[in-house]
């Protein structure tokens, strides 16, 4: 029975019966008892601070003040940062996770790409001149590249960058309206430059994109600028926040010195020097898709956070007759719809964790010269940048149908998780463009391993036995599970290859050939992901150092994360009989097994996260497991309860009470 102070006891019960010490899980989950306290110390700072508690709930704000409330707190997130001194990208991670959270930062594309850009790209002196200016906002920028016609296929972009040798300008245009910019973050009304990518044109020759920083708004009016039309470009599915917007640019001419030069170089005369590598150019886009498999991990584990607690409290009729109710997480439907979620969550935790230090890793290579392993970096961070953001917005919108009509409510804080976390399926590259990106790495991979050529160690897998059977037993070995999935995806590279070769010979081109076998081709791409996720995950668990208890509970959820993989794919693991019947019912008996052993731990998985209340915003997911009494408080403050009686009910509904619809007429 759920008492109304304290904790809920259920929850409280939940906790009792856990077989591991919360605390040892969160210091593994985030790399050591320090670091675990310097992010409590950094939530605890934003939570805390008045400022962030003073503005109505976000569900009860209009967009306008959406955008407005949103702006006022991250421009003091950032004066903060400043004054703490937090310069760590990890700090200010989680100081603004907990201060705005899911709140699409309006200067957050000045944060995330414009300076990054003009780090990475620019030349030493650019960096002198702009980056001051940008770390003190007077210049507020984004990232300018899609247009209304093309944001996939970049080098179809069309605004056009004309070098005029006698004054030493370029010349930037629109000269269409599919090629007007459109939807690049925080370009609609808060930014006055803009990072724009354009067709380079000089000497008469189109020497591709490149980007170039453009000026659109006066410094001190805001006003835009001769030659610049820029606006919001409108209400969206989520992003109220954030005033995504449209550019139009017509005969805008910006110095020569602001085109950014540190790789590819225009001379005084209109000489173009080439850069080492043309696909340099891409590498903010590279940076934010590593950083989205971190965020994506974080929407999926707070969802499982609210729901998981949320199933612990929540009774639903009487599993005998006149008995009591059960809890919904003892049914084995909302286990099998939420375990494997969390498993996911922990799963795509530890991918965002490896992503992140092989970015920081390949792009020290990188900017030292050596860019051997650029491919490789585009290849996993465009594959788990996918992957993470299909399985992660996935999951979420299940966590809210796990909670019933209740997850339908803002009051449950999972529409705003998922409508944060979408649109990763679709910036930063579109899922099923980069998981093609991923497949044609593959098929590279795969010529090199037909020609004996050495292989990556990440893909040294694909020269697997594909005539061997699984090793599975009833013990369902970790290692059984990681050569299953390889298993496949071995496979599903090599008939994605076949497919290509087949038309090939039947005559078709390349290039049709290609497109004649990109369904199989992303299978191929999606496997591999698949199986480097559970690699990575196994390897997590085995071979890091941990308590010994929380190890074992989450070698189990580990297990559970392989073998509902499976379960969940069977068609891709039995085309080939890699398993027979037998083993089959194995791994099925095996699944729900552990869902049971899972059960007792669930609320101490989610616990572990250690995402407070402030962070959560949810009715539901509350750590007290007060729900109910937190539900009829959110119903109370409502701003549509402010009166008894709306004016509406005197406006129209009396009228038509009494037969009379005038009011219509005069419309
Ligand atoms: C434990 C907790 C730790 C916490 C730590 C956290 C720290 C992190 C802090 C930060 C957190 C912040 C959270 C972030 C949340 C996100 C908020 C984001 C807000 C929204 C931003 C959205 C911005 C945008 O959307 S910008 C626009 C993006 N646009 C795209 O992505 C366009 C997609 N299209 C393309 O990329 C290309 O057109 C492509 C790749 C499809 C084709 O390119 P192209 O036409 O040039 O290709 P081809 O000529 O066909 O050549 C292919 C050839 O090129 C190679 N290649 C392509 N790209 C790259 C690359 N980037 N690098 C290297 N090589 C590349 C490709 O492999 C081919 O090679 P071949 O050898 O020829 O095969
Ligand atoms: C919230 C949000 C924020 C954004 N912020 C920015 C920003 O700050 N800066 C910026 O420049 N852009 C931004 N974008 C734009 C974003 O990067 C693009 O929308 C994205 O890259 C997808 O491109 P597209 O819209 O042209 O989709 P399209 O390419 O038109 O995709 C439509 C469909 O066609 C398919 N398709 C397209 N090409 C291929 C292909 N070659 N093979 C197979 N299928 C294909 C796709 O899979 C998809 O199903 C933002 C978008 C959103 C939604």
């Amino acid at each position: 029975m759920a008492t109304t102070t304290g904790v809920n006891s259920d929850l409280a019960k939940e906790r009792n019966n856990s077989t591991f010490d919360v605390e040892e899980l969160s210091n593994f989950i985030y790399r050591g008892p320090e670091k675990v306290k310097r992010r409590r110390y950094l939530h605890n700072l934003a939570t805390k601070d008045p400022f962030f508690r003073k503005f109505k709930p976000w569900a009860f704000q209009t967009r306008e003040e959406q955008y407005e409330i949103c702006l006022q707190k991250h421009l003091y997130i950032n004066k903060k940062c400043k004054e703490l001194n937090l310069t760590e990208p990890v700090d200010k991670f989680f100081y603004t996770e907990a201060a705005a959270p899911h709140e699409n930062s309006p200067i957050g594309l000045h944060t995330v790409m414009f300076i990054p850009t003009i780090e990475k790209q620019g030349t030493e002196e650019q960096k002198k001149r702009w980056l001051p200016l940008a770390e003190s906002l007077k210049m507020i920028g984004t990232y300018a590249q899609t247009e209304m016609g093309h944001g996939t296929f970049i080098r179809g972009l069309e605004t056009t960058a004309t070098y005029d040798p006698r004054t030493r300008e370029f010349i930037l245009n629109s000269p269409t309206i599919t090629s007007m910019k459109y939807w690049p973050g925080n370009l609609g009304k808060t930014t006055n430059h803009c990072l724009v990518m354009a067709q380079l044109y000089t000497q008469g020759k189109n020497c591709g994109i490149h980007m170039f920083m453009v000026q659109i708004r006066d410094l001190e009016t805001h006003m835009p600028l001769a030659g610049i039309e820029v606006g919001d470009i409108g209400p969206k599915f989520g992003y109220g926040t954030n005033d995504n917007g449209f550019l139009r640019l017509s005969n805008v001419r910006i110095p020569r010195e602001n085109m950014l030069m540190r790789y590819s170089k225009v001379l005084e005369d209109g000489t173009y020097v080439k850069p080492p590598n043309a696909k340099i150019a891409y590498g903010s886009m590279v940076l934010v898709r590593a950083a989205i498999v971190t965020d994506a991990a974080r929407a999926l584990a707070q969802a499982c956070v609210i729901s998981i607690r949320y199933s612990a409290v929540r009774r639903q009729t009487e599993v005998s007759p006149g008995g009591e109710e059960a809890q919904i997480i003892d049914y084995q439907t909302q286990q099998y719809r939420l375990f494997p979620l969390l498993a996911t969550s922990y799963a795509m935790y530890f991918a965002g964790r490896f992503m992140y230090d092989f970015y920081l890793k390949t792009t020290a290579e990188i900017e030292g010269g050596n860019l051997d392993s650029m491919p490789q970096l585009h290849a996993i961070s465009a594959g788990l940048k996918a992957f993470s953001s299909w399985m992660c917005s996935a999951g979420v919108e299940t966590c809210r149908l796990c909670c019933g009509g209740h997850g339908y409510s803002h009051a449950s804080g999972l529409p705003k998780i998922y409508i944060d976390v979408v649109p990763g399926c679709t910036y930063e590259g579109e899922n099923n463009v980069m998981m093609l990106q991923v497949a044609r790495f593959l098929m590279k991979m795969y010529g090199k391993l037909q020609n004996g050529e050495a292989l990556p160690t990440f893909m040294q897998y694909m020269s697997t036995d594909l005539n061997k059977k699984s090793c599975m037993t009833e013990e369902v070995a970790l290692n059984c599970l990681v050569m299953a999935y390889e298993h496949r995806a071995a496979r599903m590279i090599r008939d994605a290859a076949a497919s290509m070769e087949k038309l090939v010979q039947s005559g078709k081109s390349p290039v049709e050939a290609w497109n004649g076998s990109t369904v199989m081709l992303t299978w191929a791409a999606i496997a591999h992901c698949h199986a480097f996720v559970t690699k990575l995950f196994v390897e997590t668990v085995v071979k890091s150092r941990m308590d010994s208890k929380v190890q074992s509970a989450l070698t189990s959820l580990c297990k559970l994360y392989a073998v509902h993989g499976i379960v969940e794919n069977l068609g891709g693991f039995i085309q080939d009989q890699f398993f027979d019947s037998k083993q089959v019912k194995i791994l099925q008996k095996k699944l729900m097994q552990l869902l049971a052993e899972i059960r007792p731990n669930a609320v101490a998985f989610v616990d572990a996260f250690d995402y407070p209340d402030e962070v959560l915003q949810s009715c539901l997911g509350r750590y007290d497991g007060q729900v109910y009494q937190a539900l009829y408080d959110y119903a109370k403050s409502s701003p549509m309860n402010e009166k008894e009686v709306l004016d509406s009910y005197y406006k129209y509904i009396k009228p038509a009470q009494n037969g009379k619809y005038q009011q219509y007429s005069k419309l």
